[in-house]
């Protein structure tokens, strides 16, 4: 699917609103790739194959973990038995994918966003760091009356992993479950010395499955008012009337993510095509400031 596997280089994409760089390189393994899945695996470096061992069991692991939170949702969200972990099967094609970032100390007198903000587009994200630097944006419902959100700090905790809810998980439940918006910065305090390492799990629906909502008394019947945002389809916000939205399937619904992020879409200018492409420093502020507002996601 797409071709979002592989390497994305250090500076390859816009962090902030004024066109800056970011401040980490990437690498994405889908899950397809390495449990005999894809018909058309990416192209892994040897080094890759030799790990293949390490990168199924960390597959499985997440996975299961994964399965085991949408187990506790579905039964939240009064959902019949096994309604999201058969959206979610570990054999069946998906855009599933591991991360490995790597995001080196930056200079003190230039601290930058390493990672722009955005919602993750898939179901769960588990994110496995022991440095700081993750930040989220709280959702109104948690600000004091009259204060603003402001960005807050989320601490890595030995034995722990860090669980976002993304997109998909927003559009199944109408907005019950809501995506977090999030960004990454310089780890806080002594912390920024050291170089930053985060190993992420991306569940994402199945390739085949529909994106709307599903059928239960916890998940409204209608849309009545769209959460707005400015990132991310159905997070917080004034509130906006629903427009009937085209239904998809995950697949193509993660693949209009990557492109978009990508400039691909009909707008932006294509830059974070991991290395090819327009390169930022050839693009005017408005170009890049253009791109920023296109993107809005992770990859
Ligand atoms: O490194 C982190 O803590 C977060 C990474 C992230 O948000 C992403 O890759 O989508
Ligand atoms: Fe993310």
């Amino acid at each position: 699917m797409g071709s979002y596997a592989g390497y994305k280089g250090y500076g390859a994409s816009v962090a902030d609103e004024l066109g800056r760089r970011d401040r980490n390189e990437f690498y994405n393994i889908p899950k397809d790739d390495f449990l005999s899945i894809s018909p058309t695996p990416f192209a892994h470096p040897q080094i890759l194959h030799n790990k293949k061992s390490l990168i199924t069991s960390f597959t499985h692991n997440s996975h299961t973990l994964c399965t085991l939170l949408l187990n506790h949702l579905n039964t939240h969200l009064h959902l019949p038995p096994l309604t999201l972990q058969n959206l979610h099967k570990l054999a069946n094609p998906s855009g599933d994918q591991i991360r490995l970032i790597k995001a080196p100390p930056q200079p003190p007198s230039d601290l930058r966003t390493s990672l722009g903000k955005h919602t993750d587009f898939g179901s769960l994200t588990l994110l496995f760091n022991r440095l700081g630097g993750l930040q989220i944006l709280p959702p109104p419902s948690l600000i004091p009356e009259g204060q603003k959100a402001e960005w807050t700090y989320v601490k890595p905790l030995p034995g722990h992993c860090i669980v976002n809810l993304g997109d998909a998980m927003s559009k199944f439940t109408r907005g019950v479950l809501r995506s977090n918006i999030h960004r990454v910065v310089s780890p806080p305090g002594e912390q920024a010395e050291y170089e930053r390492w985060s190993v992420v799990y991306f569940m994402r629906p199945g390739d085949d499955v529909a994106l709307k909502p599903l059928e239960s008394d916890a998940i409204p019947k209608t849309e009545g008012k769209k959460m707005g945002g400015d990132i991310g389809g159905w997070i917080w916000g004034e509130g906006e009337e629903e427009e009937e939205e085209e239904e998809m399937t995950a697949k193509e619904w993660i693949l209009l993510q990557a492109l978009r992020l990508r400039g691909k879409a009909g707008r932006g200018n294509g830059v974070n095509e991991y290395g090819k492409g327009k390169g930022i420093d050839e693009m005017s502020g408005e170009e890049r400031k253009k791109l920023w507002d296109a993107s809005g996601r992770g990859i």
